[in-house]
């Protein structure tokens, strides 16, 4: 009899023994069920041992085995090692690829009906518009026609009865279509023909392969990886590719360009999915049968069977650090994946991490570069707006250039984009009477006014009020006032300064959902908007063929709070905001509102000189040591009080162990100091490149017993901090 050592999905250290029924088809990495104290808990096989490890033990039976195929070799390693790097339990890490239980049973039957072609008897109003529904929408169940037909589902009934609908148990979950690589593609330019070429030579030969993508916005970064992907399907029709999209730019306009290329729409994964699309790609994805997998950065942790290529487009967007629970950077993870698995990956972007074009120049990655946009589309020219040589009317935000270029704009019959990244109208509201600043309760946190719903929203926590009429601190009536803008309030200033522009607002507040999206989406394509105003929803991802001005509102915005890469993220999102402008026949420009031009990050943007800033931002970051030139780690800790929290923070103090050329600083407040009710400290450890800060930082949690309501995480290579 065999032993089975079992990984639960719980935080627990290591895995536990089970013996092997006899006949029971159980392999390593095989899907399990085992008892665990009173239940019966969901795990995989680790390892499996001869019967010698048995040796006199009683050990409770496997008692299930799911009909998945096992999870790979190379997947447990990275299982393995994503814990160990992240300082983690292996189990935490194992229930990040199994965020679709579902998946892991065959897809359930439903009953859906088809049109026989014979008329009924009595054909009643309702009755027709059923039939109508079902030639329109295809075999569907009951429900689905009733409600495409307006009726309810009594009416299918009858029309079964009635011999004019045949009832059919099908799968509910269906497989996806199978992309076909050749269907023709753009006719590539010579560069990006020649960056191609070297994709495809590395899918022939096959084996781990790392690719930065690097080229200007609208270059065709996406045209050539999907000639890369074509090249992978034909080498081995049933390869896995695995494209990485930050959440906020998975769109429908990036699925529908895949459907038209590949002839299928890709399998989807992301936030917004039901169970059911959600347990569907899951399984598709362990069975082989979901080959172009596109997906937020939690799809790098489906149990693919075949992964043969990982595109990880927009890598160096923040979104792809996980910040919550199991920290990781899913772009280092990817490769990470890659390498394990024996695929290629190809890091695409304008505006490369500093991280990548480093490694890059280790030669650790090959470069490919697209410095020109096809056909008669050319980069928009950058001009920065002095501030102080050109400021706005009082409480206004718009500077006389930018409104100029805004009406000339639209005397021209084209579009603009303001960019402002600040929900709401009003970042802060304060008493006019008292001076009180609003803040959700028991924080720090600023309200912003929402106009939009009339409320008070707090954009840390969801803390959310309706506007009081009085203020909360003195009683004051209507004293209550916003500071600063947000979209609502330059929308409001564009309104009342071109009175005859079509403007809308585009932010997460206005966009709820598909259908308001791409209501906006469509607008801009036909040319039904004028001016948009919008948040870095706007940034990613849209062609708009007649967008020829971009006004990015406040670019200094982004540059607060000491983080260490806020030049290089603002430098990024701006370029990419810029890119936005001119991508068809007619040139684009930029107009950047700024009280800092001389900052390298506006030069840098205004120059075009993206490597100049690069290599500025570089040296600042080798002289002091900090990534990638050394490594950084937090160490969360949050208590239910204060007093708490810093009680805890001196034992953690005196606990750390020494190491070499390892420099502790904190505990300081952490860059969100109260959450969900708890108070927040972090420490922050820095160390040379050669240290192994992981297992520094293992080796403190194991000597912490904090008392239980204090809580300790660990973010290794912590991207926000004070
Ligand atoms: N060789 C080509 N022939 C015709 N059209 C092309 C070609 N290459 C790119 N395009 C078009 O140019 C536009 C920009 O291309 P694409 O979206 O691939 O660029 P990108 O580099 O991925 O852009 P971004 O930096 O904004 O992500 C798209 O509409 C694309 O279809
Ligand atoms: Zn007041």
């Amino acid at each position: 009899m065999a032993v089975a050592r079992i990984l639960f999905v719980l935080p627990l250290p290591e895995p536990f023994d089970y013996a092997v029924p006899e006949g029971m088809d159980v392999r390593v990495g095989s899907y399990v069920t085992a008892p665990l104290g009173q239940t019966e808990r969901l795990g995989v096989v680790w390892e499996l041992l001869g019967d010698e490890a048995v040796a006199g033990r009683t050990l409770k039976p496997v008692l299930s085995v799911y009909d998945v195929p096992p999870i790979r070799d190379a997947m447990r390693e990275f299982i393995s090692w994503g814990a160990k790097y992240t300082v983690s339990h292996p189990g935490h890490v194992l229930g990040m690829t199994l965020r679709a239980r579902g998946g892991l049973s065959p897809s359930p039957t439903e009953t859906v009906f088809h049109l026989t072609g014979q008329v009924p008897g009595k054909l009643t109003d309702a009755r027709r518009r059923v039939l109508d529904a079902a030639e329109e929408v295809g075999a569907v169940n009951a429900a689905t026609l009733a409600a495409a037909a307006g009726v309810s589902s009594g009416v299918v009934k009858g029309l079964e009865k009635a011999g004019a609908l045949r009832a059919e148990e099908m799968a509910a979950d269906l497989p996806f279509a199978l992309p076909q690589p050749d269907l023709p593609g753009a006719t590539l330019t010579g560069e990006q023909a020649e960056a191609a070429e070297v994709m495809k030579a590395s899918m022939r030969t096959g084996g781990f392969a790392a690719f930065l993508l690097d080229g200007v916005t609208g270059s065709g970064k996406t045209e050539v990886y999907f000639e890369a992907i074509a090249e992978a399907l034909r080498v081995d029709p049933e390869a896995q590719i695995l494209v990485l999209l930050p959440e906020i730019a998975l769109t429908q306009a990036i699925l529908s360009r895949f459907e038209a290329r590949f002839g299928a729409a890709p399998a989807p994964w992301h936030s917004g999915l039901s169970d059911k699309e959600r347990r569907r790609t899951w399984r598709e994805a362990a069975h082989g049968r979901a080959r172009i997998v596109i997906g937020a950065r939690s799809a790098l942790f489906l149990p693919y069977a075949n992964l043969k290529l990982v595109i990880v487009d927009e890598e160096h967007d923040g979104s792809y650090k996980q910040e919550d629970g199991v920290t990781y950077h899913a772009r280092d993870m990817a490769v990470m994946r890659a390498k394990l698995e024996g695929a290629a990956v190809v890091l695409a972007s304008a505006t490369p991490a500093l991280e990548t074009m480093v490694n890059a120049e280790a030669g650790r990655y090959t470069r490919l570069m697209l410095a020109a946009r096809p056909g008669a589309s050319r980069l928009p020219d950058v001009e920065l707006v002095d501030l102080r040589r050109a400021p706005p009317e009082k409480n206004h935000w718009l500077s006389p250039w930018l409104i100029q270029a805004l009406k000339e704009t639209l005397a021209a019959g084209e579009q603009s984009l303001l960019f402002l990244n600040r929900r709401g109208y009003a970042p802060l509201v304060i008493c006019k009477a008292c001076g009180e600043r609003l803040k959700t309760p028991g924080t720090e946190n600023w309200l912003t006014e929402h106009r939009y719903s009339g409320r008070l929203v707090c954009h840390v926590t969801g803390y959310s009020i309706p506007k009081p009429s009085v203020c909360p601190a003195c009683g004051a009536k209507d004293s209550l006032m916003g500071v600063g803008p947000g979209v609502e309030r330059v929308a409001e200033e564009v309104r009342v300064l071109m009175p005859e522009a079509r403007i809308e607002i585009f932010s997460s507040d206005t966009a709820m959902g598909g259908d308001a999206t791409r209501g906006i989406i469509e607008r801009m394509e036909t040319g039904d908007i004028d001016v948009l105003i919008g948040t870095q929803i706007v940034a990613k991802g849209h062609n708009f063929p007649n967008l020829t001005l971009v006004g990015v509102v406040d670019a200094d915005s982004g540059m607060k709070g000491g983080d260490l890469r806020a030049g290089e993220r603002t430098y990024q999102l701006l370029s990419q905001v810029a890119g936005r402008a001119g991508r068809a026949e007619r040139p684009g420009r930029a107009l950047v509102q700024t009280y800092a031009p001389d900052n390298p990050a506006m030069l840098a943007l205004a120059d075009g000189d993206r490597d100049g800033f690069l290599q500025i931002e570089r040296d600042v970051r080798a002289e002091l040591g900090l990534p990638p030139f050394g490594r950084l780690a937090a160490m969360i800790v949050s208590a239910p009080s204060a007093e708490m929290v810093e009680e805890a923070c001196r034992e953690i103090s005196l606990a750390a162990p020494n190491g070499a050329g390892i420099e502790l600083f904190g505990p300081a407040p952490a860059p969100i100091t109260v959450l969900r009710g708890r108070h927040r400290r972090r420490f922050l450890v820095k160390s040379p490149r050669n240290v192994d800060l992981s297992a520094y930082m293992a080796a403190w949690m194991a000597r912490l017993k904090p008392p239980r309501p204090v809580r300790i995480s660990v973010d290794i290579d912590p991207y926000s901090f004070m």
